[in-house]
């Protein structure tokens, strides 16, 4: 027997709630987008919405975290039919990690080929400024080193293996593309590529914890997004992922500079047009199977 707790996002539970996802209207959604904290706006860039509460929507978990809507938005980016997360999932908020991940297995049973997630990140990397958009090339799952991984406890064939591959999980094609856009548009200056780390927050890091991870390797830091990237590899959904650097993460001891919420939330405002450019149009050149 498995605890309780590892039972968060079994098949029948997601398989109810896409079944009754689907029975309520007709878009079959291909793409999976999630959006981070203070860029919910990149769902308004769907047409013909057909939108879902949290609360509304049956086995959901509710969003608690200014900046995360709790919507599930529906319809169609650059004709493509697309299902959004207005509002993530995150470990601080005391849901077990599996039932973070939930909506990955529950965009599968969607039928979603592939998945855009973005988060807001404080900046390691010395080289990167306030405002950089960072496309996640790998991650360290930091909670992961004391066994917090989704995919503990018993695995369900039907949703993927046993011990998934991690070495490619953000798809290089796609990592391409972003380059290809982000150089088209002009975005050279401020578009990035790195390693994303996550830790369970919802403190900030110390100074020690900052310069520890960025010697591990880590180019940004944040509280999300690594665990739905494991899960929805798992199951077999293609990832793309964004960071934006909403604030540096303070590295010396004489500074006076302390991460808050607000400032994150600033700079999503600040970037979300360009960051939703981005995002629109990787998506009117992917190529769906
Ligand atoms: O959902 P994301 O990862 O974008 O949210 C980040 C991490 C914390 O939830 C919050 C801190 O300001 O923003
Ligand atoms: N640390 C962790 N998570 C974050 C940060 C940060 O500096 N900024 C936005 N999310």
């Amino acid at each position: 027997m498995f605890p309780e707790s590892t039972t968060g996002s079994c098949y029948e539970e997601c398989k109810s709630t896409a079944e009754w996802l689907l029975a309520q209207m007709e878009v079959r959604p291909l793409l999976g987008i999630v959006c981070g904290s203070g860029l919910g706006g990149l769902a308004e860039m769907l047409k013909d919405q057909v939108v879902f509460r949290y609360e509304d929507i049956p086995n959901f978990p509710q969003s608690t975290v200014r900046g995360h809507a709790g919507r599930l938005v529906f319809g169609t980016l650059k004709g493509k039919p697309c299902v959004c997360m207005q509002g993530r999932f995150h470990l601080y908020e005391g849901y077990p990690v599996q039932k973070t991940t939930l909506p990955m297995r529950i965009f599968k049973l969607l039928g979603v080929e592939m998945v855009i997630l973005t988060n807001a990140a404080g900046g390691l990397n010395e080289d990167y400024k306030v405002g950089d958009i960072m496309i996640i090339k790998d991650h360290i799952n930091m909670p992961g080193f004391a066994g917090v991984n989704p995919l503990a406890g018993q695995n369900d064939e039907r949703f993927g293996v046993r011990f998934p591959c991690m070495s490619d999980a953000y798809d290089r094609d796609l990592r391409q593309l972003a380059q290809d856009v982000g150089e088209e548009l002009g975005y050279k200056d401020f578009l990035r590529e790195g390693v994303y780390c996550v830790l369970g927050g919802p403190s900030f890091e110390t100074i020690a914890e900052c310069r520890m991870l960025y010697r591990l390797g880590a180019d940004a830091v944040g509280m999300s997004t690594v665990h739905e990237v494991i899960v929805a590899r798992h199951c077999g959904m293609r990832v793309f992922a964004l960071s934006l650097i909403t604030n540096k993460a303070v590295m010396d001891y004489n500074s006076e500079e302390k991460a808050n919420h607000e400032e994150v939330l600033q700079t999503g405002k600040q970037r979300a047009e360009q960051l939703e450019k981005l995002v629109s149009s990787m998506v009117s050149r992917i190529k769906h199977n």
